[in-house]
């Protein structure tokens, strides 16, 4: 097919910590005082100017700028916007008010953090109130858009603007406070920011509004016509020399935003072809004369090279509605911005060695440019099809892979297999309790599974990757390590007793190190929040447990322990695959149910030697969930199954417990429930009695530890708090079902004040115990 569309390329964003994390650094040395504001300013310049001449080296020609960031791209917004909350307002110089919102200041709590839609990255979230007062304050954005017109001309810098819409949707308000009543105050801001865009000769701006795709996209739709306009009445960004382009991405947009933009004055439109159902909405309304329409077809979230037989059809079916009007363009692009997949490939020297099927499948940021130029090349060319010999190279690379990793059959049989039966614990809740936790007293006291991890330990693991010391000499320090844990817990007076994971850097590293069908990029990192990044582990090929995983170090804490029970501490189905990049040649159903299995061999291997409490965390559960509500439920479905099938081959006598943080779990917890674990151990420091009235209502009737503590802040509870907290605690929930615990692990605290804590902990448990005789 020759094509009379327009073609072209473009971007949403790029990765923005530096292909060596040089702004990580940069960033920490900044905070430490180690260099001048200067000094942080000028390597983020550089990086961000390199990360604009490798899009145009690489063929881009619309590049997405302004979402580079010093922590977060919503913060810069807040920034921009002048939406800080009062409490950050005395600081008068824009840098320490935004590390302020980022980090906190004594006495000054930080912004709080989210997940942005349903990946891995976390954004500081708007707070916005009677008291906020939006301000304009571009001038950092607008220095930058100057900078990208010099260096990429004013074509190829395109401003990347974070929409009105999805930032009152990311934000969280008092009971005053709502979208409605705010959007009034930001659209003047907004319309500001357009006429100083088309003062420099911006021909086009991207606003960017994901959350057009997802479950709050019918509450924004009543709003659209005031901000965008529509095809008679002008919006507060319309201007008559700028083209708007609403850039939407993760998920399929609503049907009513897509009639709605189809009648629009709005240029351009992206659409994510590789999440939801977009090419359904196209071929549903068509697409409209005289506009663009972005294809967001290479995954910007995963690490894989394009598969030319799946892109192919996509392709196709969009050329085909696009070319019944002759007056359509096209941008080849990648599916979100670059930010959630590391920068390049060829740092990947370990896996060209020693893993090269699967090296020649990968794509990072980079590659993904070089992607989305072939494709523009081989649609202009007319030579879109699965076999073009452009399209040789991916082909042969996807052949070589899967011949080099083929299934492996008894793992997938074992999959096929799973029967409902699996799934279900030899007896109810009800039956199987009086045989759990039989040392324990009332109100048992424990701990959510990690201890310290000082330097030394962390030294101690770094010498055993170079090889500098035996593995045997690394265990001998580990358990002595395990020895100290047991030992000031035991001293402590704790009820169930942990060995505190110093083996173990990461949960999700940890076991995914322990399992065939796992692999560790050497500089895979991703932006987790500010300047945290983290290297998820790729998952390449079915997935088999060699050998035991936790076992050794249970029974060496369970040696040092007569008298007391040692929990035993895995990490979830769901929380591996949520953390891990998966693949897209089986469904994460499959997969988590293949780590489900590796599990349910752990937890009957830890039985075996003895363990009768085991606990499976699950803190990524909930972030896991789509984000179009009509997927919810069959998510929830294999979510909550994959967990059971992990878990319900323990006996009656084995108490499962289980641990979730990090979110609200409102929306599901109905499914909290179902995954029948004996004990919950729930994240629940900074909301009141919340959590537990949320159990109470959906009529829980399983045991439960809301933490009494927030871990996350060094300061030592004292007892009394604590005190507070358990009787409140029990004015909703029956003294037998409720667990005493932190809010999550102990990992990042130093020994000092986690003794201090738990000290605290274990008396205020005393006490309310014997008030209760
Ligand atoms: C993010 S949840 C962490 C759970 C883990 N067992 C720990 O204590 O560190
Ligand atoms: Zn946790």
């Amino acid at each position: 097919m020759t094509i009379a569309v327009e073609i072209d390329t473009g971007t949403l964003g790029f990765p923005r910590m530096g292909p060596n994390r040089e702004l990580k650094f940069a960033l920490e040395k900044y905070w430490r005082g180690a260099i001048t504001q200067e000094q942080l300013n000028k390597i983020a310049v550089d990086v961000e100017t390199q990360n604009w001449h490798t899009q145009v080296e690489r063929g881009i020609q619309r590049i997405g700028v302004g979402m580079f960031s010093l922590y977060d791209h919503v913060l810069d917004w807040t920034l921009y916007l002048g939406c800080e909350p009062q409490r950050f307002t005395k600081l008068t110089s824009d840098v320490d008010r935004y590390f302020a919102m980022a980090r906190g200041l004594d006495g000054i709590p930080a912004l709080d953090m989210t997940k942005w839609f349903d990946s891995n990255y976390h954004y500081e979230v708007p707070e916005l109130n009677v008291h906020t007062t939006p301000k304009a304050n571009f001038k950092n954005f607008i220095d930058t858009i100057k900078r990208a017109q010099s260096t990429l001309g004013k074509n190829k810098a395109v401003p990347v603007i974070l929409g009105p819409l999805t930032y009152l949707a990311l934000a969280k308000y008092d009971d005053n406070t709502s979208i409605a009543s705010m959007l009034p105050k930001l659209l003047p801001l907004y319309t500001l920011l357009i006429n100083q865009l088309a003062a420099l000769g911006v021909p086009e701006v991207q606003v960017h509004e994901p959350s057009l795709v997802g479950a709050h996209a019918s509450k924004l739709l009543p709003h659209l016509v005031s901000v965008y306009g529509d095809n008679t009445t002008a919006g507060a960004l319309t201007h008559p020399n700028v083209n708007l382009h609403i850039a939407t991405y993760f998920e399929a947009i609503d049907d009513d935003v897509y009639k709605w933009f189809a009648t629009s004055k709005i240029a351009a439109l992206s659409l994510d072809f590789t999440r939801g159902d977009n090419l359904s909405v196209l071929q549903k309304f068509g697409f409209p004369s005289g506009k663009r329409l972005g294809v967001g077809i290479v995954d910007g979230r995963g690490v894989w090279k394009i598969a030319p037989s799946t892109i192919t059809p996509i392709l196709s079916s969009i050329l085909e509605v696009i070319s019944r009007n002759p007056n359509a363009a096209l941008t080849i692009q990648p599916s979100s911005s670059l930010q959630h997949v590391p920068y390049t490939t060829k740092a990947e020297v370990d896996f060209q060695a020693n893993l090269s099927s699967l090296y020649g499948v990968l794509s990072f940021a980079y590659e993904k440019l070089d992607e989305v130029k072939l494709i523009s090349n081989i649609i202009k060319d007319g030579q879109l099809t699965n076999s073009t010999t452009a399209f040789q190279a991916a082909n042969a690379a996807w052949a070589t892979y899967y011949k080099e990793n083929p299934a492996k059959q008894a793992v997938q049989t074992r999959v096929k297999s799973v029967t409902e039966a699996d799934l279900k614990r030899p007896s109810d809740f009800a039956t199987r309790r009086p045989h759990q936790m039989k040392s324990c007293p009332i109100l048992p006291t424990t701990t959510i599974g990690s201890f310290p991890q000082t330097a030394q330990i962390r030294g101690l693991r770094r010498q055993l990757k170079l090889g500098k010391i035996t593995q045997q000499a690394y265990e001998a320090q580990i358990d002595a390590q395990i020895a100290y844990n047991i030992g000031v817990q035991d001293a402590l007076g704790l009820d169930i007793l942990v060995h505190g994971e110093p083996e173990r850097t990461d949960m999700v590293e940890f076991f995914a190190e322990k399992l065939n069908g796992f692999a560790f990029s050497q500089n895979g990192w991703v932006q987790s929040y500010g300047s945290r990044c983290v290297r998820p582990p790729v998952i390449y090929a079915d997935l088999e447990r060699p050998l035991d995983m936790t076992v050794r170090e249970f029974k060496v804490a369970q040696g040092f322990s007569a008298y007391k029970p040692v929990k035993g501490m895995l990490t979830g189905p769901v929380t591996i695959l949520n953390w891990s990049f998966p693949r897209l040649d089986i469904t994460r159903k499959e997969q988590a149910y293949q780590l489900a299995l590796c599990l349910r061999d752990e937890v009957a291997a830890l039985e075996k030697a003895g363990c009768t409490i085991i606990q499976v965390d699950e803190p990524a559960l909930r972030e896991g969930m789509p984000l179009k509500l009509s997927k919810k439920d069959a998510y929830l479905r294999w979510a909550v199954d994959a967990f059971r099938l992990s878990t319900a081959v323990a006996a009656n006598a084995t108490s499962i417990h289980t641990h979730m943080c990090y979110c609200e779990f409102n929306d599901c917890m109905p499914s909290i429930d179902e995954i029948d674990a004996d004990v919950n151990s729930i994240e629940n420091a900074r909301s009141g009695d919340e959590t537990i009235r949320a159990f109470k209502s959906i009529g829980y009737k399983k045991d439960l530890g809301p933490g009494v503590y927030d871990i996350h802040s060094p300061v030592v509870p004292p007892k009394d708090e604590i005190i507070a907290k358990l009787e409140s605690f029990l004015k909703l929930l029956p003294a037998k079902q409720l667990v005493v615990n932190p809010d999550c692990g102990l990992k990042t605290r130093r020994w000092p004040e986690t003794i201090a804590a738990l000290k605290n902990m274990v008396e205020a448990a005393h006490q309310v115990r014997s008030s209760l005789k």
